[in-house]
């Protein structure tokens, strides 16, 4: 079937190139490239396939799935992708799997990364090959049903047995049990398993472990170990996250994670170079999710344009024809701002995902002095853009009318699988809470005559404000958020400090200026969001492209003050919000012909993407049909429920 020629000429009104749009999304023509060749070559292979729509499956046929696939895709492995190239793996895991998880999920963003990050050389070793060879299958165990926040707090034990130089790990209560960890429920036979380390009565707090959960052969769990799968989610049920509990179960002293972190035969401990140094792999996963995100929000975002595209609905001022939803300045207004932080998202992902290599490296190298900053970063960036994926995912499934609700458009599975960043990786008022401690030490700073010390990520906190001009573009804008963000972390800071100064306690006062605190850590983030927008949009060669995106840019500028109003009373008149807001109503009108070629440009393939209102070709209606038709529920006219109750009850109430 030929495509809608409602997409056909939205393609044709685009100004620039789609492919070197991707260039820049993806950072590079050559890993663009690489991930269209990949898509390419995957869509050949039939056994890629879903054997039928995921939303038609039962849990167990979900995952059964994901493991069908990722049996076929172990033959291809190889061929298909640079294996060393994290990128490129993801993309291909993206593709083929999807988003609704998978028992190798986990595998790859954290038992691997923990292993290269927390394990010794002699570990790696030992371990860190069979890992990425597949051998094993690992997962993170670290949440417990009572506590995972709280990390000081885990109830799990490694007590040290000096006489076997074995490690006894326990579960004492109910509440010990680890609870949530992906692919630990039925899938994964070994675990980086955090508990607290105990020797000679003196307990050394959480420490990471590499366990053998289940028999290699049998895939029985070991003597010992209580596992199992915690049940259905909200979403994410490819997944088969787990709980688990231990009896006595012994562990060689040599499985400890001793990177950094040792205890010898003798029992002796050795402190790490930095505290927080075990929790690296929470960094590590914290500084993929803005790209994570920023692509789980892009999904619909696809979805929600190309259907807006050709969908039509009511009339503007020709009456012969309805006009296409896209049209209308509500849906622009609800969706335009999405596509500029879907990029904002994607190019702040590219620099928090360097900057933790870098760290990795300096780590390795024993200089952590830069674990404080990138923690602080990754907290504030992944509760900012977390919620904001939910928020921008939500209104493009609105967007989509009544079409949106089906699963037929698949936003509410994107849906369910992205929110639930604002809760793993940290929840997000606490991560928020974490930056705010941060920003108030940076103000104690420039309180005690330090602002020199000030990192440049912070040292606008200690600026004065200046005029603004807003004809003058981004940069202007770039400052209102500074003032809105210093304004408020001055703020915050100076409440926790009089609460504290009045005799409160210092947990109490914080706890009383916790809001104020974690408003400061939004603003100063989306700050960030949109000075890495604007130093990446400013770095572009093509001319095509970066014009388009600094018409993108203006929406997302000026939608981002609109939404902060209340913060920048004191600094903005009436008049120039007035003016920021039609600068907003002619950005989107400027965007509208460049809309479908800029969700286009993500390169999100049909297969990935799932859903028949986003479908490439827009032939949206009859594939809608065609897609009920196969609902599981038509395969007969009769349902036995009709048969069995219906009809009973109906001729019951004819006596
Ligand atoms: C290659 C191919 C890849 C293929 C991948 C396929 C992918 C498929 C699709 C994937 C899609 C979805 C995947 C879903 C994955 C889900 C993964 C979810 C995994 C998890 O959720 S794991 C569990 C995560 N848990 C948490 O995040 C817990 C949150 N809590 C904490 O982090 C901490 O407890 C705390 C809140 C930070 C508090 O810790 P603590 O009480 O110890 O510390 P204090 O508050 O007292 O602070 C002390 C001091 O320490 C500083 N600090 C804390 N953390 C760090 C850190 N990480 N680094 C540096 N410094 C840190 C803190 O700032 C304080 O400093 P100060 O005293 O203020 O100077
Ligand atoms: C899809 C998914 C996958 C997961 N995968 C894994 C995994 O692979 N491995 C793993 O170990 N874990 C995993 N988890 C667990 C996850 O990391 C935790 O659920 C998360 O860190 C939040 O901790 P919690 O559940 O204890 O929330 P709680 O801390 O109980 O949060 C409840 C409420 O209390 C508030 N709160 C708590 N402490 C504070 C505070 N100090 N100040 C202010 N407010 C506070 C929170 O803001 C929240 O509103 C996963 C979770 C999900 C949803």
């Amino acid at each position: 079937m030929s495509e809608n020629p409602d997409l056909t000429n939205e393609r044709a009104s685009g100004t620039f190139e789609t492919n070197a749009m991707a260039a820049v999304i993806y950072g590079s023509e050559k890993f663009a490239q690489r991930r269209r060749e990949i898509t390419e070559a995957i869509s050949k292979i039939p056994e890629f396939q879903d054997s039928h729509p995921l939303v038609f499956m039962s849990r167990e046929e979900k995952i059964s799935e994901a493991c069908r696939k990722l049996a076929v895709l172990s033959n291809y492995w190889n061929s298909l992708i640079d294996t060393s190239d994290e990128e490129e793996a993801l993309h291909l895991y993206r593709e083929v799997l999807g988003l609704e998880g998978h028992p190798l999920a986990l595998h790859e963003t954290m038992f691997i990364p923990s292993l290269i990050a927390q394990a010794s050389d002699e570990q790696q070793e030992k371990w860190l090959g069979r890992a990425q060879r597949r051998e094993i299958i690992g997962c993170y165990a670290q949440t417990e049903m009572g506590h995972g926040t709280n990390l000081r707090a885990l109830e799990t034990t490694a007590t040290f047995d000096i006489s076997t130089r074995e490690f006894i790990l326990n579960s004492p209560t109910i509440t010990s049990l680890k609870w949530w960890p992906g692919a630990l429920g039925k899938s994964a036979n070994w675990s980086i398993v955090i508990a607290n380390l105990i020797i000679k009565e003196h307990n050394y707090g959480p420490h990471p472990f590499m366990v053998q959960l289940r028999d290699e052969k049998s895939h029985e769990p070991l003597p010992g170990i209580t596992v199992g799968d915690i049940g259905p989610k909200m979403a994410f049920n490819g997944a088969d996250n787990g709980f688990l509990g231990f009896k006595n179960y012994r562990i060689p002293r040599e499985n400890m994670l001793m990177r950094h972190s040792k205890v010898t035969s003798d029992g002796s401990y050795i402190k790490p170079p930095h505290a927080k140094i075990g929790y690296s792999s929470m960094v590590k996963v914290r500084s993929r999710m803005a790209m994570d995100q920023g692509l789980f929000l892009a999904s619909a975002l696809v979805i929600a344009v190309r259907y807006s595209a050709v969908r039509r609905q009511g009339y503007l001022e020709d009456k012969s024809r309805e006009v296409k939803v896209l049209d209308y300045q509500t849906q622009q207004h609800r969706l335009f701002p999405s596509i500029a932080r879907a990029y904002a998202f994607i190019f702040c992902g590219f620099e928090t995902i360097r900057l933790y290599d870098q760290l990795l490296i300096d780590v390795q190298n024993g200089n952590t002095s830069g674990m404080a900053d990138l923690h602080a970063l990754t907290s504030g960036l992944k509760s900012v853009v977390t919620y904001q994926t939910g928020e921008g995912i939500e209104q493009a499934r609105m967007a989509c009318g009544g079409h949106g609700y089906s699963m037929a458009s698949y936003i509410s599975e994107i849906y369910g699988v992205a929110i639930g960043g604002c809760t793993y990786e940290g929840e997000n008022m606490v991560m928020l809470l974490q930056l705010a401690r941060y920003l108030v030490k940076s103000i104690e700073m420039i309180q005690n005559g330090k602002s020199r010390e000030l990192g440049p990520m912070v040292a606008y906190l200690a600026e004065n404000e200046s005029e603004i001009d807003l004809n003058l573009g981004p940069n202007e804008y770039l400052k209102v958020f500074e003032y809105a963000a210093r304004n408020q972390t001055w703020r915050a800071t100076e409440k926790f400090q009089k609460l504290r100064n009045s005799g409160m306690s210092n947990e109490e006062a914080w706890n009383q200026a916790s809001v104020e605190l974690t408003r400061a850590s939004r603003l100063h983030t989306r700050l960030y969001i949109m000075s890495t927008f604007i130093n990446h949009v400013g770095s572009i060669v093509d001319q095509k492209v970066k014009g388009v995106l600094i018409d993108l840019l203006n929406v997302h500028v000026t939608y981002e003050v609109m939404d902060i109003g209340i913060y920048v009373q004191g600094l903005l008149s009436s008049n120039q919000m007035d003016l920021i807001r039609n600068q907003l109503y002619v950005s989107l009108e400027t965007i509208r012909p460049n809309a479908v070629s800029l969700v286009d440009s993500f390169q999100i393939s049909d297969m990935q993407l799932r859903s028949v209102l986003g479908r490439r070709d827009g032939n949206v209606y009859e594939n809608l049909f065609k897609w009920a038709k196969s609902s599981p529920l038509n395969k007969t006219d009769v349902l036995p429920s009709v048969t069995q109750y219906l009809k009973p009850m109906m001729e019951k109430s004819k006596l």
